[in-house]
């Protein structure tokens, strides 16, 4: 199985890394002193569930690379459209581009860049980051990732996937049926839990153990379910308090990506998050009050971080 990671930071290098110990050939796609550092020195995972190294083909340019079996699309939500308008050298007539990113748009604009045949959806669940260029942390979190083919389709290449995925230790994943309404219950997990750390930038346990923040974590899930729902999404029901019991659960040390990008100054990924909630709320009259506070909080560090 040839994998291409296109944007090989917190989560793609991780999943990568694990795929490649359990034997296929993978080709990190990266930028900058990253790349510089993948390049010169190889991978480095410091990882809850075993640190390990190693080298791996790393470049900046896909034609390096060539035709993969799969594509795991992992830069970040606003990178999206850039990175898609390069993706076609790694694509044969049956490549799947598996999305695991935040957001609700990115196989939208895949697709529109390189065809729906090409674009499964997914959703990431781990707690994963650069910490120098060339070393990937991994502090925790499921470290599981759910993808599918856009129409439900158990297919050939996706279950070839998942037989990889299967065979690789630290990693689990799981094939869906149903990827849109996994894509709405991650936003709307997501939208609470990076939401609330980065606007009250406090982990996870500091918001639970206050009722009215532990609250205001519910309505956006909440929010988000309805909005979901109001677009045609099927949202299972029992989702809101599934994610509650899910958040009990989680370390009491746990922020989110977006915490992490906001007290890093890096580009923030709120456009991608509470903005399309926001957005979507409008379109069909859902009233989305707490995201729109999430939203108008982190604007200007969104703004300053750009
Ligand atoms: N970090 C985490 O724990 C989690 C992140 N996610 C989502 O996964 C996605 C990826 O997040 P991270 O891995 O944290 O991001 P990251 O920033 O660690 O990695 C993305 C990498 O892609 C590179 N990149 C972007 N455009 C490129 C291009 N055109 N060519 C080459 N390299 C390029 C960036 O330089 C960066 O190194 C995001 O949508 C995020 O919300 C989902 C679950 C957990
Ligand atoms: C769900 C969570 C919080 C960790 O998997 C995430 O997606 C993120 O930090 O971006």
């Amino acid at each position: 199985m040839k994998v291409a990671v296109y944007g090989a930071g917190g989560v793609g290098a991780y999943f990568g890394g694990r795929l490649a110990q359990a034997g296929a050939d993978v080709h990190l796609i990266a930028r900058g002193d990253h790349l510089d550092a993948l390049q010169r020195d190889g991978l480095r995972v410091e990882s809850v569930s075993g640190d390990f190294s190693m080298e791996l083909p790393a470049t900046d340019d896909p034609a390096d690379v060539g035709r993969c079996d799969v594509v795991l699309f992992t830069v970040k939500s606003f990178d999206t459209e850039a990175a898609a308008r390069e993706v076609r050298p790694l694509l044969g007539d049956d490549t799947a581009v598996v999305s695991l990113q935040n957001g609700l748009d990115n196989e939208t604009k895949l697709a529109a860049e390189i065809g729906r045949e090409h674009v499964m959806g997914g959703v990431a669940y781990i707690f994963s980051t650069i910490a120098e260029p060339g070393v990937v942390e991994h502090t925790g979190g499921p470290t599981s990732f759910t993808y599918g083919e856009l129409d439900g389709a158990r297919s050939d290449r996706a279950t070839r996937f998942l037989e990889w995925c299967d065979r690789a230790d630290g990693m689990d994943a799981e094939l869906s049926e149903s990827i849109q309404t996994d894509l709405w219950e991650k936003a709307a997990f997501i939208c609470a839990q990076a939401g609330m750390t980065a606007t009250v930038r406090l982990p996870l346990g500091e918001i639970r153990s206050h009722e009215e923040s532990w609250e205001m974590y519910r309505r956006l899930i909440d929010e988000v379910c309805r909005v979901g729902r109001a677009t045609g999404a099927e949202l299972r029901d029992g989702t809101v308090s599934q994610w509650m019991d899910f958040a009990d659960d989680l370390g009491a040390d746990s922020y989110s990506s977006l915490h992490y990008d906001m007290t890093h100054e890096k580009p923030m990924e709120l456009e991608a998050l509470h903005g399309t909630v926001v957005r979507r709320g409008r379109e069909n009259d859902v009233a989305v009050p707490m995201n729109e506070a999430v939203y108008a909080i982190l604007q200007p560090w969104a703004q300053r971080n750009a």
